[in-house]
């Protein structure tokens, strides 16, 4: 069974749940990478007040025993602080005709999953939907992504992540070694490498909140020290460019994504694209670019898997725009909710989870074993065979 995870939870309920099967025994986990994690999702600038409220830790209630996975699936658990303010709206049982006690929605946000989901389900207080379909939920895929992240680093692999551009304002592309790019975007508010970037683009935020809008951008996500051939080509759902794309189109507000230079690869000739194959004893074989993102036939090559996703502004706007009242159909302005006018700092954060975790599971497809022990030797046995290729 591959490696597989469940969540469920409410953005005001009382907590986020996450079920990860398929983990191998003895692999020791480091709580507090696991929280910091959580805790990098949560800043970033542009957030609205719930970050201040939320002080995201996972605890762990099930598969692991004295720092280490059992083999046993590994649940765990992150707390809403914000439970506390919402406990009655989210449980009291309606009384007729308040809608005050529920705080029911019923002006759909464009851009949001709202009126969708309200047709699809038949739910006329659309509070239902937007509980489920917030990105409160990517806490929990954070945690997941955390643990798989652990894994991959038991095996020398190391993810970074950079944001490339908010709104109109661009970052300078770095190609900084991975420690000091994880180094300089951890101490980032906007997770670039450049202050001056910084600068511009925390005062193009508050702008863009000070006249009641929102911003979406485009983030970047490097993996380094993966094997050649994880993933393969010998059918459509196991390819591993595929499945990461589907990984960063699921986060919320994800509108495309690009391996590599993606897009402009349909702009220029195959000469200037592939990247050439070259052979030294010391490192085997490589390449002497990198503009396929680490990719070839949906399998690995060795190189840095380098994946972009672009992110549309975020659909709650203090000044809304126009919508219709779900109960007399008339034209309404939309539901104004507590929210973020920039999340592109944060899902960055969440981009890199989501990649390790498609990551891991590949890993894991192609080295996998019921422990930590046993995967070890069924990579060191391959990394022997490929050396000797
Ligand atoms: C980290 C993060 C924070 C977000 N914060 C908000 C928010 O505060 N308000 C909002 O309307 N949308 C926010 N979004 C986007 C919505 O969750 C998303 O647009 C919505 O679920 C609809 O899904 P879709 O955009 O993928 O179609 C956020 C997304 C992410 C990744
Ligand atoms: C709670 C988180 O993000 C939320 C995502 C979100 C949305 O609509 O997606 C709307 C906002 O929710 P609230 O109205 O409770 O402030 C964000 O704060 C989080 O990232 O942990």
């Amino acid at each position: 069974m591959s490696l597989r995870y469940l969540t469920a939870g409410e953005t005001h309920g009382p907590q986020l749940t996450a079920i990860i099967e398929g983990l191998p025994s003895n692999l020791t986990l480091n709580f507090e990478e696991l929280n910091f994690q959580l805790q990098r999702r949560q800043k970033g600038y542009g957030r609205g007040r719930r970050m201040q409220i939320e002080k995201d830790t996972a605890q762990i209630v099930g598969g692991v025993r004295h720092g280490k996975t059992t083999g046993a699936p590994v649940a765990l658990v992150v707390k809403n602080n914000d439970w506390t303010h919402w406990r009655n709206i989210m449980n009291i049982e309606p009384i007729p005709g308040s809608d005050e006690e529920k705080r029911r929605v019923n002006r759909p946000r464009p851009g949001h999953a709202d009126l969708n989901g309200g047709l699809k389900y038949n739910q006329t207080d659309l509070r239902n939907v937007l509980e489920r379909s917030s990105a409160r939920e990517t806490a929990a895929r954070v945690a997941c992504g955390a643990v798989a992240r652990q894994f991959l680093e038991a095996f020398g692999v190391k993810i970074a992540g950079q944001v490339i551009r908010i709104g109109e304002i661009e970052a300078p592309v770095s190609d900084l070694p991975i420690d000091e790019l994880i180094a300089r975007t951890e101490e980032s508010s906007v997770r670039v490498t450049d202050k001056e970037t910084e600068k511009k683009m925390e005062a193009y935020i508050d702008q863009i909140k000070e006249e009641g809008d929102s911003i979406g951008g485009i983030v970047e996500c490097i993996a380094v020290g993966l094997p050649v051939g994880l993933g393969t080509y010998v059918q459509y759902d196991r390819k591993l460019d595929s499945a990461i794309a589907g990984a960063v189109m699921s986060i919320n507000a994800f509108k495309g994504v690009e391996i590599g230079i993606g897009f402009e690869a349909g702009t220029l000739r195959g000469s200037q694209v592939h990247d050439e194959i070259l052979y030294d004893p010391a490192r085997g074989y490589h390449r002497g670019s990198n503009r396929l993102g680490g990719f070839e036939g949906g399998m690995t090559n060795g190189m840095p898997v380098v994946v972009r996703g672009v992110m549309k502004p975020i659909p709650t706007l203090y000044k809304p725009l126009q919508s219709v009242d779900i109960d007399t159909k008339e034209p309404f302005t939309a539901q104004v909710e507590r929210s973020d006018a920039c999340a592109v700092p944060a899902a960055c954060v969440v981009m890199e989870n989501v990649v390790a975790w498609e990551l891991a599971k590949a890993f894991l497809d192609k080295f996998g074993g019921d422990s930590m022990e046993e995967i070890r030797a069924n990579y060191n046995n391959y990394l022997a065979q490929v050396e000797s290729y």
